[in-house]
């Protein structure tokens, strides 16, 4: 995919939240995973949220997808929303098309839906069952069915997570030319630190329920591993999860042996989650 100059919907001068959340407390019966958490995110910004293995991301951004019952707090969002999850989550007995017009009550519905599909690079398959297609097509047609919808929020939670290396780094140059075009406000639930610093402008580190680290990333777009900028943030950012950078690098052998999957680059997820509460 070619990369044209990006621009960075976030640098421009502050505007109101789209995303205004006081307070936010959310519980399951043993402890608050939600713990008085606030938050604001500006209109068009990309933000990535980190943090170790339960600590309540993907229950942050449940709530902000209104997928849960409404928690204590406040809670304010724009209306146009769309949620992007680790598995691409199509109905299998719909094609393509009808999978990412569902629900779209506008009379050009499948116009928009081909835009769109066009716009992933799957308008090749619109007429293809889900099941034929493969776990990068599924991610590109679940984008899709999120960008039909014109959202000013968009919630991805891992939607790299299952894809190979290669697929992964499509779809992250795929997401960020898709929020340069359309510069909706990206919440993005990652463990790879290195996807955050490549595609976000702002990393939150949620702990203890709350966000406890809030680190800028103002880096030029295109992003490259070896800048020193980068580098440094990589550190910032590892520390902040208490990840010891000393301790991955001798695990690097291991790694390449077991073959497991990188969470970011040459840091495996396990290391960036790890351990669970
Ligand atoms: N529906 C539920 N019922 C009971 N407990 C839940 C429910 N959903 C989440 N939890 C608990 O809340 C905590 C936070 O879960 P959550 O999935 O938000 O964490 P996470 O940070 O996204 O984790 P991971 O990085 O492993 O995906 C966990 O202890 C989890 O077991």
């Amino acid at each position: 995919m070619s990369h044209t100059p990006l621009r960075s919907p976030a640098r421009r001068p502050q505007q109101d939240p789209i995303v205004r959340v006081r307070g936010l407390v959310r519980s399951f019966g043993h402890g608050n995973v939600l713990d008085n958490l606030s938050l604001d995110l500006q209109p068009g910004s990309f933000t990535a949220l980190l943090g170790r293995s339960g600590c309540g991301k993907s229950t942050l951004l449940r709530t902000l997808a209104k997928l849960d019952p409404a928690p204590d707090g406040t809670v304010e969002l724009p209306d146009r929303r769309a949620v992007v999850f680790q598995e691409p989550r199509l109905v299998p007995w719909k094609r393509v098309l009808r999978n990412v017009t569902l629900g779209l009550r506008h009379a050009d519905a499948d116009a928009r839906g081909l835009a769109a599909l066009d716009e992933v690079g799957l308008l090749h398959r619109a007429n293809a069952w889900p099941l034929t297609l493969s776990g990068g097509e599924a991610q590109r047609a679940a984008l899709a069915r999120a960008l039909v919808r014109d959202p000013r929020l968009l919630l991805l939670d891992e939607p790299f997570a299952a894809l190979d290396a290669l697929t992964r780094l499509r779809m992250q140059g795929l997401v960020e030319t898709l929020w340069s075009a359309h510069a909706p406000a990206v919440l993005l639930v990652t463990h790879d630190v290195d996807e955050a610093l490549l595609l976000a402008d702002r990393a939150l580190v949620m702990a203890s329920g709350t966000i406890a680290a809030d680190i800028p990333i103002p880096l030029d777009r295109p992003r490259r591993h070896g800048d020193p900028g980068f580098i440094a943030l990589r550190s910032r950012l590892l520390a902040e999860l208490g990840v010891d950078e000393e301790h991955l690098a001798g695990r690097e052998p291991q790694r390449a042996a077991t073959g497991a999957k990188p969470g970011g680059y040459g840091l495996p997820a396990s290391a960036v989650a790890a351990p669970s509460r």
